[in-house]
C-alpha cells in the first residue's frame, strides 16, 4: 500500500477545440482543467503518478470548486502522516466528481507504476487486452457536413458512428441520420446522442424512424431530458436500444433499473468521480443486463487514456467514446494510444502510460 511520505500537487491548463462541440446543453469550446501529480517516497526512491481533473459543468462540478476540492486534498495529505494519507485526500474530493477523478487516477497511476502493471490490470482484469473497439464522434453539423464526416471516419475505419443531435429540429435531425446512413452504407453501426432535447412525442417519431431497416439506428442515447425515467421506459422495445448518459448521474443504476428504463447507460469517468467508482457501476450494470459505454468528456490524454484502461478492463465492452483526441487543437503531451480499424489499441506499459506531461511544454499543434 501507499507509505507515509505522499505528497500532492495539481497544475491548471486550458486548452483549446479545434472546432466547438455543439451540444443541445451548450457548445464546448475549450476545456480547462487539473493535472494532478502524486508522488511517493520510499527508502529514497521516488514514484510519481499522474491524473486529471477536467471539470464539464452538466456532468462535474464547477472549475472553482475543483479547485477547492483539489486544494483541500494537498493540505489533507500533508496534515495526515500515517498510512491515512490516502483516506484523507479522497475523502476531500468525495462530492467533486472531477476533482476526484484527477486524486484517484494519479493514486491508481502511482500504484500501477509500482506494481510495473498497467493500469487496465491493475482494475481487475487478469487477461492481456489489446484492443477495445470505439465510435466515431460526429458533431451536430448539416446533413452534408455529418455524412461526410461520418464516411472521413469510416475510411479510417471506424466500424461506428455516434450522431450528435438535438440542436436542430427533429424533423432536420431525422434528414441528417438518412443522409448519414447513405453516405456510410448499412454496415456500420449508427448511434444517435440527443443530449436531453425531445419531447416524447419527438422521441417517438425518431425511434419508429431509426428502428426503419432503410436508416437503422443501433442505440438512442438520451432522447429524453435527465429527469425522464418512465418516458425512456416507454421508449424501450421499438427496436432501437436505449441508453442512459445524463440520466445516470441524475439518477443512479438502481432507479433506472427498478425503472427499466435503459438498455445501456454512458459511463463518463469524469463525471462519476473516476475509473475505480466507474468500473464498479460498469461490473454492477453487466449483473442487471445492462450494457455500460465508457465515454470521455472532451477530456486532455491523461483522463482520456484513464479511460481507455477502464473500457480495457470491462468484459465484451461495446464501442465506446473514446476517440475525442482530434476534437482537441492541443494536449498536454504524446498520446499512447494509436487508433486502428476502429479500435483503441490498450497501452501495455506500466501505469496509465502517459510520460512527461507534467513539466510541458503544453503546445498547440499550430506552435502556439
Ligand atoms: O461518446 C462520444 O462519442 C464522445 C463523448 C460525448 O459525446 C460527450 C462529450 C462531452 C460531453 C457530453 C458528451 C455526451 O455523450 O453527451
Ligand atoms: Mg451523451
Amino acid at each position: 500500500m501507499i507509505d507515509a511520505s505522499l505528497t500532492l500537487e495539481y497544475r491548471r491548463f486550458s486548452l483549446r477545440l479545434r472546432t466547438p462541440l455543439e451540444t443541445a446543453h451548450r457548445t464546448i469550446d475549450s476545456r480547462e482543467g487539473f493535472l494532478v501529480r502524486v508522488t511517493s517516497t520510499n527508502d529514497d526512491e521516488e514514484t510519481t503518478g499522474i491524473g486529471e481533473a477536467t471539470p464539464l459543468p452538466g456532468w462535474t462540478e464547477s472549475i472553482d470548486d475543483c479547485e477547492r476540492a483539489l486544494e483541500r486534498a494537498v493540505r489533507a495529505i500533508d496534515a495526515v502522516d500515517d498510512g491515512n494519507a490516502v483516506h484523507a485526500a479522497i475523502g476531500e474530493v468525495d462530492e467533486t466528481s472531477a476533482a476526484r477523478h484527477g486524486v484517484s487516477l494519479a493514486l491508481l497511476d502511482l500504484e500501477a507504476r509500482r506494481s510495473a502493471t498497467p493500469l487496465y490490470r491493475q482494475l481487475g482484469t487478469d487477461e492481456r487486452v489489446a484492443r477495445v473497439p470505439v465510435n466515431a464522434t460526429v458533431g451536430n453539423g448539416s446533413p452534408e457536413e455529418a455524412a461526410e464526416s461520418a464516411r472521413a471516419a469510416v475510411d479510417r475505419g471506424f466500424g461506428c458512428c455516434k450522431l450528435k443531435a438535438g440542436v436542430r429540429s427533429v424533423e432536420e435531425d431525422l434528414e441528417r441520420v438518412r443522409y448519414v446512413r447513405e453516405a456510410v452504407g448499412p454496415e456500420v453501426e449508427l448511434r444517435v446522442d440527443a443530449n436531453g432535447a425531445w419531447t416524447y412525442e419527438e422521441a417517438l417519431t425518431a425511434v419508429e424512424t431509426f428502428a426503419d431497416d432503410e436508416v437503422d439506428v443501433d442505440l438512442l442515447e438520451q432522447p429524453l431530458p435527465a429527469g425522464a425515467l418512465e418516458g425512456h421506459a416507454e421508449l424501450r422495445g421499438r427496436g432501437v436500444a436505449i441508453a442512459l448518459d445524463e440520466g445516470l448521474l441524475e439518477h443512479g443504476v438502481d432507479a433506472i433499473y427498478e425503472a427499466d428504463a435503459a438498455d445501456a447507460v454512458v459511463l463518463k469517468p469524469m463525471g462519476i468521480g473516476g475509473i475505480d467508482l466507474a468500473g464498479e457501476l460498469a461490473a454492477w450494470v453487466r449483473e442487471l443486463a445492462i450494457q455500460p459505454i465508457v465515454t470521455t468528456t472532451i477530456d486532455a490524454v491523461v483522463a482520456r487514456t484513464g479511460a481507455v484502461h477502464l473500457a480495457a478492463a470491462i468484459p465484451d465492452v461495446p464501442a465506446c467514446g473514446l476517440a475525442t483526441a482530434d476534437m482537441l487543437a492541443e494536449d498536454l503531451g504524446r498520446d499512447p494510444v494509436p487508433f486502428e480499424r476502429g479500435a483503441a489499441v490498450v497501452p501495455q506499459a506500466k501505469g496509465i502510460g502517459v510520460d512527461g506531461v507534467w513539466d510541458g511544454p503544453w503546445r498547440g499543434d499550430d506552435g502556439s
